[in-house]
């Protein structure tokens, strides 16, 4: 696919496309702003700490925000029921598994059943997946978002992203995925956007093992931009249905060991089926999550959250004492 590269949407994570801001300019438009203005500061206050209101006042305050709750409308639309994940999505092997554990960590859980997420982050994580050209990226990102799958190779040039909204254990979470160019005439330009990535995917194609041994490079040019101990690698070999299962097994050993070495995930895929496609991008989202809602918690509490086996959790240190952890919680908690 021919893309443009889109440079006002910038590198970091969590930018994206921003709707223009609706400013009223009708009177009647400008009353019911005031109107509600008036109602969020009022509710606001009657929130705040040490906040010694009339009662009647308060009483209204009340009223009005909860009229104001029920007259919202949803933040959007309701996301499909393929993208709500209430439990921990799985590994696709234990040879080569990021997390081998089955549940949210408790204090995610917890978090998310009070609703005390925090914003975490913008609710969004980006992704960046690398590989050779002609690998099956954009085939990968376009079955899983737009459950397409066309046969004829079209470059891509530069970069392109799609941005896919989840329900994870009951919070919105959006995944911002970046599809880059693996034509070495584009390389410059889409290393341009690997920075901010907190999931990274090396894909290779499993039928051309050549591809397999080019991702070490990938990945390090995608590390180069980023903080490697706060990424999530995954190592995805695709067109799973051009191999008979005695190739397929042979292709994912050399894989996995790779993997290993790389400390990535290992998955198998096929865009043309749609084989692990869903299970393996709910797998990132996950674990994405999960990580930006540690590291919002630890943020807000001001001690670092160690996560141990299982969903054991230590708080330790002072803030001071934490400032400048390079290893985020969340991470390497096998
Ligand atoms: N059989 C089969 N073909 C696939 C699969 N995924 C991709 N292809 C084909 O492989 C070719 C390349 O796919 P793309 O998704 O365009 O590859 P890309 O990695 O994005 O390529 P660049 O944009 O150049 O980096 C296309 O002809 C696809 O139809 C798959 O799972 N199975």
């Amino acid at each position: 696919m021919v893309i443009a590269s889109a440079p006002w949407l910038g590198g970091g994570g969590g930018e994206g496309r921003q709707q223009p801001s609706q400013v009223p300019t009708t009177p009647d438009a400008l009353r019911s702003r005031v109107v509600i203005v008036a109602m969020v500061i009022a509710a606001a206050n009657r929130a705040g700490p040490g906040c010694a209101e009339p009662e009647s006042s308060a009483a209204a305050a009340a009223k009005l925000s909860g009229r104001m709750r029920a007259s919202l409308p949803p933040l959007g639309p309701p996301v499909s029921r393929d993208r709500i994940i209430a439990s921990f999505p799985k590994w696709y092997t234990p040879d080569a598994c990021l997390q081998l554990k089955e549940h949210f960590h408790g204090q995610v859980s917890a978090a998310c059943q009070r609703r005390n997420t925090g914003t975490v982050g913008l609710g969004l994580s980006k992704a960046v997946v690398v590989g050779d050209l002609h690998v099956g990226k954009t085939s990968l990102i376009h079955r899983f978002c737009k459950n397409v799958f066309d046969h004829d190779y079209k470059a891509t040039i530069g970069v392109d992203f799609e941005i896919e909204r989840f329900e994870i254990a009951g919070t919105p979470y959006s995944l911002q995925i970046w599809d880059t160019a693996g034509q070495e005439k584009f390389k410059c330009i889409a290393s341009a956007y690997y920075r901010g990535a907190q999931v990274i995917i090396t894909a290779f194609d499993l039928t051309d093992v050549q591809t397999l041994e080019h991702t070490r490079q990938w990945l390090e040019d995608a590390l180069r931009e980023n903080e490697p101990a706060s990424c999530f690698i995954f190592l995805v070999g695709t067109k799973k249905d051009l191999l008979s299962r005695a190739a397929c097994e042979q292709a994912e050993g050399e894989a996995v060991h790779l993997a290993n070495e790389l400390q990535a995930e290992y998955w198998s895929v096929s865009a043309k089926t749609g084989e692990n496609v869903t299970a393996f991008f709910s797998r990132v989202a996950a674990l994405a999550f999960e990580q930006s809602v540690l590291q919002a918690l630890e943020r807000r509490s001001g001690c670092r959250l160690q996560v141990g086996d299982g969903d054991l959790i230590r708080m330790e240190g002072s803030p001071s004492e934490t400032q400048g952890s390079e290893r985020p919680s969340g991470l390497g908690c096998c």
